[in-house]
């Protein structure tokens, strides 16, 4: 509940647009009961006079009808137009709240979430909380002030007659969406929660079709997904029944209403207390007082699958950044030394620490490699420079400023990172070459291109560099995917590069002109290389060697390129 508060409190910017949306709704539900009533006046006024041989003004009743006629219709028109548009700006607003909320997140404090789920909650639960406003708040709201006014107008009437009206208008308004909400509250938050999983499923699916045809599992996924797709349908069934009940039971409210208005105005117009038109008139507003309560029939059945929903995006907004960035980041530091003291980062819930106690002195434009074995802590080492995590202990300095001091965006701007598998967006080659120098012109992107081997291969293509890569590249080759997100480091000015196994997988021709581009490219930048190629090593100042997280006690570089199985380091004794 506290997150539903939390939503109508996002609302309060548009309370100017939420109040002219109410108001109007009122006037344009005022206006279709004043019509149904005002004709029924006028109808039965005129056959009394009919019957009485005398005549009377049907001239102002039937302007009156007309300009009811026309402003019931407007005014459903305006309220569309202006309800419509203050919940799509706010959802607008609340989306571009998430995305601000999910930048400081990424990429450690979003590990554990599939992309698909992301992705649902920024597209289907946002949706679902549209209709916080457009089928609960508006609607509940427009209700309850209807039938006070009625129950107001009934009273000058009688008092009677009033509160048999209000008591049919409170089953209607309060107690029915209340039953509601809570026999639909299982079942909707089942519908919600099934029906999210079950988009980020596909979504994780589709993206990994190709593993799952090459394995045979595909008719596994398939089969849970449509155990998913049973379990939404069963949900989405008994929220429907609920609405339907709902339906039904506010459906007999402007019936009820009439009969009670009828049963104490009869004695009444007998009475002559009341005049027939009058009688007929009040009948009938309260017979067309439905048209306020029928939407609430169904809508809060659903009202705890959108709380659901609500759930899932402020637990997305809520979640806690694995780094927080400085209020007050310090001016760049003039010099790029980079300097690791007593470092050690140990991942939440993991058993040991991936790095112990690292020191480390890296002067600006030195070149070094960094090797070990798989799960040495060398990818660490490049999240721990890129701030995506703080070390558990210890201190990483830029140029002697503690990182933590230094805003993100020009850290980011300082180093660059290449991933073993750097990520590839569905654009074109250019485009994904410019993310790393926006003003990059065709000939820097071609030398770029060049240096890494892949020139020729982006000439070949039709587009050529207006060529698209496809999601995440995969319109090019493991190989050549990699050797793009290389072209688009070396094409940065960042002076610090971290190549992440650069020329993994690559032939050896093609891995030495690609290392001789890298050296040529990156002179005068600080060049730091996770490597297992022996060249690599050699081309490098020092190399630095990490076992299990732990930096290993300095030799010389020769010893590493000595044939001895993983890079010579079975030997080394610990730092
Ligand atoms: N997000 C994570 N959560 C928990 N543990 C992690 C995470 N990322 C890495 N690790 C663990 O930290 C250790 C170091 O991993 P890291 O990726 O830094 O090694 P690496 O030397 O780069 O390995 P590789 O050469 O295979 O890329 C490993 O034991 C790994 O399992």
């Amino acid at each position: 509940m506290t997150n539903l508060l939390r939503l109508l409190a996002l609302y309060r910017p548009y309370a100017l647009w939420i109040g002219a949306s109410v108001l109007i709704s009122l006037a344009s539900l005022l206006a279709n009961i004043g019509l149904i009533a005002v004709a029924g006046w006028f109808i039965t006024a005129m056959a009394a006079a009919g019957l009485a041989g005398v005549t009377i003004d049907y001239f102002t009743p039937a302007a009156l009808i007309r300009a009811l006629a026309i402003l019931r219709s407007g005014g459903r028109y305006v309220d569309r137009l202006i309800s419509h548009e203050a919940t799509f700006r706010l959802m607008g607003e609340l989306r571009g709240h998430i995305f601000a909320s999910l930048e400081p997140l990424a990429p450690a404090a979003l590990a554990d979430l599939r992309s698909g789920d992301i992705t649902e909650r920024l597209r289907g639960d946002i949706d679902r909380l549209e209709h916080v406003f457009l089928r609960l708040v508006s609607p509940l709201v427009v209700a309850w002030l209807v039938g006070a006014i009625l129950v107001a107008a009934l009273a000058r009437w009688n008092g009677a007659m009033a509160l048999a009206a209000a008591a049919i208008f409170l089953l209607a308004g309060v107690a029915a969406p209340a039953l509601g909400a809570r026999a639909g509250r299982a079942p909707s938050r089942v519908a919600a929660t099934t029906s999210a999983d079950l988009r980020a499923r596909l979504t994780d699916d589709i993206k990994g079709l190709a593993p799952l045809l090459a394995t045979g599992a595909d008719a596994r996924h398939i089969a849970a997904l449509e155990r998913k797709m049973d379990d939404l349908l069963a949900a989405e069934a008994k929220v429907a029944r609920v609405g339907a009940l709902g339906q039904a039971c506010v459906g007999a409210t402007g019936e009820l209403a009439a009969l009670a208005v009828l049963a104490f105005g009869a004695p009444l117009l007998r009475a002559g207390a009341l005049k027939s038109p009058d009688l007929a008139m009040a009948v009938l507003a309260a017979l067309a007082a439905l048209e306020a309560f029928a939407p609430l029939a169904g809508a809060f059945g659903g009202l705890f699958g959108i709380l659901a929903s609500a759930d899932r995006v402020f637990g997305l907004i809520d979640r806690k950044p694995e780094v927080e960035e400085t209020a007050r980041p310090l001016p760049p530091p003039a010099r790029f030394n980079i300097s690791f003291h007593a470092v050690s980062l140990t991942y939440p819930g993991a058993a040991r620490p991936a790095l112990t106690n690292i020191d480390l002195e890296i002067s600006e434009g030195a070149r070094i490699a960094f090797v070990g074995a798989s799960g040495a802590g060398k990818s660490s080492l490049a999240d721990l420079l890129m701030r995506f995590r703080d070390p558990s202990q210890g201190e990483i300095r830029l140029g002697g400023v503690a990182l933590k001091k230094l805003s993100g965006r020009l850290l980011h701007s300082r180093i660059v990172v290449v991933r073993q598998n750097p990520h590839l967006f569905a654009a074109t080659v250019a485009e994904n070459l410019r993310l790393a120098k926006r003003s990059a012109s065709d000939a820097e992107l071609w030398a770029a291109l060049a240096s890494v081997d892949l020139e020729e291969t982006i000439r070949a293509l039709p587009l050529g560099l207006e060529a698209p890569v496809g999601a995440a590249g995969e319109k090019l080759s493991g190989g050549q995917a990699k050797r793009l997100g290389l072209a688009r480091a070396l094409l940065s000015d960042a002076p610090i590069l971290f190549l992440d196994e650069p020329t993994e997988g690559l032939d050896a021709t093609t891995a030495q002109r690609i290392l001789a581009a890298v050296l040529r490219r990156a002179e005068g930048r600080t060049l730091l290389i996770a490597t297992h190629r022996p060249a690599e090593m050699a081309a490098m100042e020092d190399v630095i060697a990490l076992d299990g997280g732990a930096r290993l006690a300095p030799k010389p570089q020769a010893a590493f390129l000595a044939p001895t199985g993983s890079c010579g380091l079975q030997s080394t004794t610990r730092a």
